[in-house]
């Protein structure tokens, strides 16, 4: 069972006339790897800062372990942050930036060298302990950043956009290094990022955030074959959103009316009946396509437009009756089988149970 260890509730953050943060509230669990995501200016930076101490909500409360936190500074909190930019002090070595905060507690000089030089070598960085941070790369400088923030052995790190300044490559490494700490250290750790690929990749849950306000919150998974909102659906891509009307029942659930023709959605929403208006999702990896018709009840004649390559996986772009985009994702070796190219006549099939409604 998950415990909550940080609770926002109804936090905002007003700079003057401008709302940074409208509303959030949110419970962070013990333990967890979370995510914050959204659109650049989103409030999830003004959120983190409101954790970290270093912003002061303008209204709402900010709970740790039950205890309202909103007046403690950042210095009497628990609550490290690793910054995008490392901010690391460029006059003290790699040595003494890992025992700023051990010294800062008051930690002896023999001890915390020793915690420090522990955390060096944890992190990788053990050869480096004299050198200044300017003599260091992107990636090594990081994991001073990191060594720094644990070393003073928190029960929450909170890290911002802690990949962006890396290259691609170091990126995925990083990411697979930050969740492999996670797991090793058990302790709760909050990142801000605005790239659905690493929010998804690492988090455990993700609070999908825009314009101030939480979207959804969720597992990724869950997010994923399931958007709780357009935002979110538009947000996270991949996504088919077709508008139209549910005009009555049919043999494979609800009968939808849309730019495509009839479709049929087998739908386990009971909010959403006949007579109204709706939007249909359907996720790209849910659309099969054929070189030929077989005459089922969610099959839409289509020309290829583009291809997009994504490693393994290719997405493909398609126009059906009307100038209607569709988008299907397939791994490369079906593409190679269906020998598709920009221009080839197709037949795009998804099952009714695929897709799902949300409100226009
Ligand atoms: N000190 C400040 N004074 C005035 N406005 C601010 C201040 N800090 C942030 N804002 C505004 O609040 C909004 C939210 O900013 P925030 O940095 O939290 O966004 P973000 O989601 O982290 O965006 P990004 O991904 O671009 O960093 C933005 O419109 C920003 O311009």
């Amino acid at each position: 069972m998950s415990v909550t260890m940080i609770e926002l509730d109804g936090v905002a953050k007003h700079y003057d006339a401008h709302v940074a943060v409208a509303d959030v509230t949110l419970g962070i669990h013990k333990g967890e790897f979370i995510a914050l995501m959204g659109p650049s200016g989103c409030g999830k930076t003004t959120t983190l800062r409101m954790i970290a101490g270093l912003d002061q909500p303008s209204a709402g409360e900010i709970r740790m372990w039950g205890r309202r936190l909103n007046d403690d500074p950042a210095w009497e909190r628990d609550t490290p942050l690793v910054w995008q930019s490392y901010a690391l002090f460029p006059f003290l070595s790699v040595q003494k930036n890992v025992e700023f905060g051990l010294k800062q507690r008051g930690m002896p000089a023999g001890p915390r060298a020793a915690k420090a030089r522990e955390w060096m070598e944890r992190m990788g960085i053990g050869a480096f302990a004299d050198r200044s941070p300017s003599q260091l790369s992107g990636g090594q400088r990081q994991r001073v950043a990191l060594a720094r923030a644990l070393a003073t052995e928190p029960e929450i790190l909170l890290l911002d956009e802690p990949l962006s300044a890396l290259d691609p490559h170091l990126k995925v490494k990083m990411q697979a290094e930050l969740v492999r700490l996670h797991r090793e250290l058990g302790i709760t750790f909050v990142c801000v990022t605005h790239s659905h690929s690493e929010a998804f990749a690492m988090a455990d849950r993700v609070v999908i955030m825009n314009e101030g306000r939480v979207q959804q919150v969720g597992a990724p998974r869950d997010i994923y074959r399931r958007a709780g909102n357009r935002f979110v659906a538009e947000f996270i891509g991949g996504n088919n959103i077709i508008p139209g009307n549910i005009i009555g029942h049919g043999a494979d659930g609800l009968a939808f009316s849309s730019p495509l023709g009839a479709l049929s959605v087998a739908s386990s929403q009971p909010e959403f009946a006949p007579g109204g208006e709706a939007l249909l999702v359907i996720s790209a990896d849910n659309i099969t396509i054929a070189a030929r018709e077989a005459g089922l009840s969610n099959e839409v004649a289509a020309e290829v437009t583009t291809l997009d390559f994504a490693g393994s996986s290719v997405t493909v772009f398609l126009e059906a009756a009307g100038g209607t985009e569709l988008r299907a994702q397939m791994p490369l070796r079906d593409l190679e089988t269906l020998s598709l190219a920009p221009g080839a006549r197709v037949f795009a099939r998804w099952a009714a149970a695929d897709g799902y409604f949300l409100r226009p």
